[in-house]
């Protein structure tokens, strides 16, 4: 039976994962939907996705790329959802539980649903009815910019059943992909989102003009808020120092292709929130984290006082300078 595996989203990330599917070798039938028509056009003459990742060759055939989810999810066994979270309720909107029924639900995206501040897992379990045990989440440290260059990566694919986890791993590792399997489900979406949340702070630093000495100091606390955060919320063995939590932090709060640093780095340089996210043609997640995760950690009074500094700048229109000179007496 050839397996038949959807992607939901038209951003770069929902770009680099067709390219991870189509330069893996075993038999699959692989759809798309993204929700902007002109693009679905260009796709279908040109097979090059026109706004994001642009250099990458589409070789899924044209009938399989639709602005219709329904006949894309009615397709599919293996459903990867992969719009920005804030997008994720309207995106499915029209879609009933029953659609769902016995498939495959697999989140690429690194962020909580907003309207109830809930991770991926759990949006899916609670409103559409989808067992845990058919939920798988990739993560892991990879930008979408460097799938495109076929620069090796590695990739998380946590579940909490762990031979799922092993069967889909095997979908998207290629010459320039590697999988790792991972049963921390929760642990591993909270970690991603968190660390969105420190790279909008490493950026903000960054744009303050504090160097790379301070910014080595703010990533060793972060790291220590995620271990104290995810230990909180799902207490079990885990070593935060595996790719799936660190190695993220590290790559999305250094890298150059980071949309959270950028966007962190224009507040900073004194842009306000609406004018650095129409600067960027992209999401940045840790935004609307910090707003989610603020409230959740009043449940878990877990000491953060980084999140409390962003919060703080972005949501209270706290002055960056003066929220970042407060936070520097609270780090160790
Ligand atoms: N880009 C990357 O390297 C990686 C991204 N991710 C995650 O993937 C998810 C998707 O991010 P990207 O692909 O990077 O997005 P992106 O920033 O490249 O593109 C933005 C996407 O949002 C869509 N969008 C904008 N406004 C919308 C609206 N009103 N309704 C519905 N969709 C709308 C756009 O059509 C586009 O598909 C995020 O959760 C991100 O954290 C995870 C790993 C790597
Ligand atoms: O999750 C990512 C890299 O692992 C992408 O991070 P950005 O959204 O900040 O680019």
């Amino acid at each position: 039976m050839t397996n038949k595996i959807a992607v939901i989203g038209g951003g770069s990330w929902a770009t680099a994962i067709i390219k991870m599917l189509s330069d893996n070798t075993s038999p699959k039938e692989i759809f798309w939907w993204m929700r902007d028509t002109e693009a679905i056009s260009y796709i279908k003459n040109f097979k090059h996705n026109p706004k994001y990742l642009s250099a990458v060759e589409i070789s899924i055939p044209s009938s399989n790329v639709s602005a219709d989810l329904n006949f894309i999810v009615d397709h599919a066994d293996y459903i990867i959802l992969n719009v920005p979270a804030a997008f994720l309720r309207s995106t499915l909107s029209d879609l009933k539980p029953e659609q769902l029924k016995g498939k495959k639900i697999i989140s690429a995206i690194k962020g909580m649903v907003p309207e109830y501040n809930q991770i991926i897992a759990t949006f899916l379990n609670e409103n559409f009815d989808v067992p845990y045990h058919n939920i798988l989440v990739i993560s892991g440290p990879c930008h979408a910019e460097e799938v495109a260059l076929e620069k090796l990566s590695y990739l998380t694919i946590a579940g909490t059943d762990k031979k799922l986890a092993a069967v889909f791993s095997d979908f998207l590792s290629n010459r320039y992909i590697k999988t790792i399997t991972s049963d921390d489900i929760f642990g591993t979406e909270y970690a991603a989102v968190l660390k969105n949340i420190y790279a909008v702070a490493s950026g903000i630093c960054h744009g303050l003009g504090y160097g790379d000495n301070f910014q080595a100091v703010l990533i060793s606390n972060a790291i220590r808020e995620i271990k104290d955060f995810v230990d909180a919320v799902h207490p079990i063995e885990r070593d935060i120092k595996e790719s799936a939590y660190l190695g993220d932090l590290l790559v999305t709060a250094y890298s150059q292709f980071s949309r959270n640093r950028t966007f962190g780095n224009m507040i900073g340089k004194g842009y306000t929130v609406k004018s650095a996210q129409l600067e960027m043609n992209m999401i940045a997640e840790g935004y609307y984290a910090t707003h989610s995760m603020y409230q959740i950690n009043k449940n878990f009074g877990v000491n953060m006082p980084i999140l409390s500094a962003v919060y703080s700048i972005l949501y209270e229109k706290e002055i960056p300078q003066q929220s970042i000179k407060l936070l520097t007496e609270k780090l160790s």
